[in-house]
């Protein structure tokens, strides 16, 4: 089975994926860390040199046809379920679950963890808040695509594992 977490900057995603592969006993993948591996930069340095569009690209192409094994989880980048097809080919490849979180929860996780994060280094404050909140709307629609939708601030793997081998 193939398991993708998915949602905002933040959600926790990398943090819980680790959480939930060695429940599952899964190999742990992170979308983010496999760009940095395969280009040997960080991603914001790929979005400095080469800008969103290529990242995107990137990112789709290393989603979608990187020689991952049969059983894995993978925990996506924030933007990655809102590009090209990547939500519809998670929904049909796998079980795909939503870390939902407020904007203000979101603001509260990423104000010390920016510098990581090209799309919001340089904010802070309401500005940060307000990013927060024009960006999810738009990608909600997205994210809410997806198989699982589940409280980001109380998520537990024995759960999540439970959930998922039902379906
Ligand atoms: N359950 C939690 N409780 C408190 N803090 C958490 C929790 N999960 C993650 N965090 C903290 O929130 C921040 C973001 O977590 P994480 O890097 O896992 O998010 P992410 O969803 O992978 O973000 P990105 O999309 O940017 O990769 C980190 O500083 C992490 O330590
Ligand atoms: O939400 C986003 O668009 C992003 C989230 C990160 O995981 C990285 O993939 C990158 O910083 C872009
Ligand atoms: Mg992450």
């Amino acid at each position: 089975m193939k398991v993708f977490l998915i949602g905002f900057m933040g959600a926790g995603k990398t943090t819980f994926g680790k959480k939930l592969a060695k429940n599952l006993n899964y190999p742990f993948f992170d979308l983010d860390h496999l760009i940095e591996e395969i280009t040997g930069g960080t991603v914001g340095e790929y979005f400095a040199t080469h800008g969103e569009i290529k990242f995107r690209e990137l990112e789709k192409d290393i989603l979608q046809t990187h020689p991952f094994p049969e059983n894995y989880v993978l925990s996506t980048g924030g933007g990655a379920p809102c590009f090209h097809d990547n939500m519809d080919w998670m929904n049909k490849n796998g079980q795909t679950i939503y870390l939902q979180l407020s904007p203000k929860a979101l603001a509260t996780r990423l104000e010390n963890a920016k510098e990581q994060r090209p799309l919001i280094k340089d904010l802070k404050g309401d500005d940060l808040i307000k990013f927060i909140e024009e960006r999810l709307e738009a990608r909600d629609i997205h994210y809410k695509k997806a198989h699982f939708i589940v409280d980001g601030l109380n998520v537990h793997p024995e759960i999540i594992a439970n959930l998922i081998s039902k379906n």
